[in-house]
């Protein structure tokens, strides 16, 4: 039996328009995905979701001729728990060459669903990794950034960067453009993370964010001005310079307001957060709903959130430096 975890993460800088070839900057956070799998003697997955629904779902399934899982709830439920986890597995038995193991896994996470904070990639991370080392495949960090990436492009459907995987598999700060992704040094980030209890869904936030571009030249635009705009926040980054950062992460909120990604309550949260004094707020990750991310030294975003209507709950998060692992 192995259990692996990998850490969740915020965008600083960047989503959406790094999937169109321009940079992003994601930091990964201290709430991580724990996935422990354990090789069963079929070639039957038996999937365990603690975090799915309030009760905890379990889904088993496999074989050649069984198909479909036969279980009396939603469909969709089914999809969330298998579709990320199938393509973990899938990933692992190609590294391991054992194409037909079969695992209990049990999934455990401290990361909202779907919520911009990178549940998937961080699910998928740990996913591959624990299950390759039942195999006996001690993957490297970069080769679980790559598994990882094939998995969710594959389950995205073509739409997914590298930025949520490399981050998810590789700790700290990233900088990720295209096919290249690197680490970056950062200095201690005071992130303060709202969540207004929602979700949004990343595939068509991701598509309408396409079909925008593709019909308005504004929106073209706004794709390569965030590009500008993470390059100067990389030099932000670099030299230290929180009040540079968080003006920037206000500039980065607006142009995704523009491209049609933020909502009335993430908007509200981040005003929440300014009005406080914060340095700086946006929304982080697809958008649509779920979390934005603030960076404030002091108390008082903290506090503001805590008494918003809309806002479920608030956390501080710090940056996590460690990437996937065996617990
Ligand atoms: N705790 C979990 N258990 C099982 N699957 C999970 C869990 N957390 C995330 N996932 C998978 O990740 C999906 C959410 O990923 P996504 O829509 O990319 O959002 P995000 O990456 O912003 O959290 C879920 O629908 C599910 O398939
Ligand atoms: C919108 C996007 O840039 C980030 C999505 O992040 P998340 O899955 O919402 O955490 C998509 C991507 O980079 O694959």
């Amino acid at each position: 039996m192995v259990t692996a975890s990998a850490p969740g993460k915020v965008y600083l800088f960047g989503e959406h328009a790094v999937v169109y070839g321009e940079p992003a900057v994601p930091c990964a956070i201290d709430r991580r995905a724990r996935v422990t799998v354990e090789r069963r003697a079929d070639d039957h997955l038996r999937v365990h979701a603690e975090d799915l629904s309030l009760d905890g779902f379990t889904v088993e399934y496999g074989g050649t001729a069984s198909g479909d899982p036969d279980v009396d709830v939603p469909q969709s439920l089914v999809e969330a728990a298998t579709g990320y986890v199938d393509a973990a597995v899938e990933q692992a038995r190609e590294a391991a060459d054992a194409p037909d193991a079969g695992f209990d896994i049990t999934i455990e996470s401290e990361i909202p669903l779907g919520a911009g904070l990178g549940s998937s990639a961080a699910v998928t991370a740990a996913g591959i990794y624990a299950a390759a080392e039942e195999l006996g495949a001690d993957l490297s960090t970069d080769e679980v950034a790559e598994r990882a990436y094939s998995a969710e492009l594959a389950v995205q459907e073509g739409n997914a960067s590298r930025a949520d995987t490399f981050c998810s598999a590789t700790g700290g700060a990233v900088r990720v453009e295209g096919d290249d992704c690197r680490s970056l040094d950062a200095p201690d980030l005071p992130f303060v993370v709202g969540f207004d209890g929602g979700a949004g869904d990343t595939g068509a936030l991701v598509a309408g964010v396409r079909e925008l571009k593709n019909s308005y030249d504004f929106a073209a635009d706004t794709v390569a001005a965030v590009g500008d705009l993470v390059r100067s926040g990389e030099a932000a980054l670099a030299a230290g310079d929180l009040a540079e950062l968080g003006e920037l992460m206000n500039f980065n909120h607006g142009l995704l307001s523009a491209l049609g990604v933020s909502s009335r309550s993430l908007d509200a949260m981040v005003w929440a957060a300014r009005d406080a004094g914060a340095l700086g707020a946006k929304l982080t990750g697809a958008g649509g709903g779920g979390c934005v991310v603030a960076l404030d030294e002091t108390e008082e975003t903290e506090t503001a959130l805590r008494y918003l209507p809309g806002c479920e709950e608030t956390f501080r998060a710090e940056l996590d430096t460690e990437g996937v692992r065996v617990e």
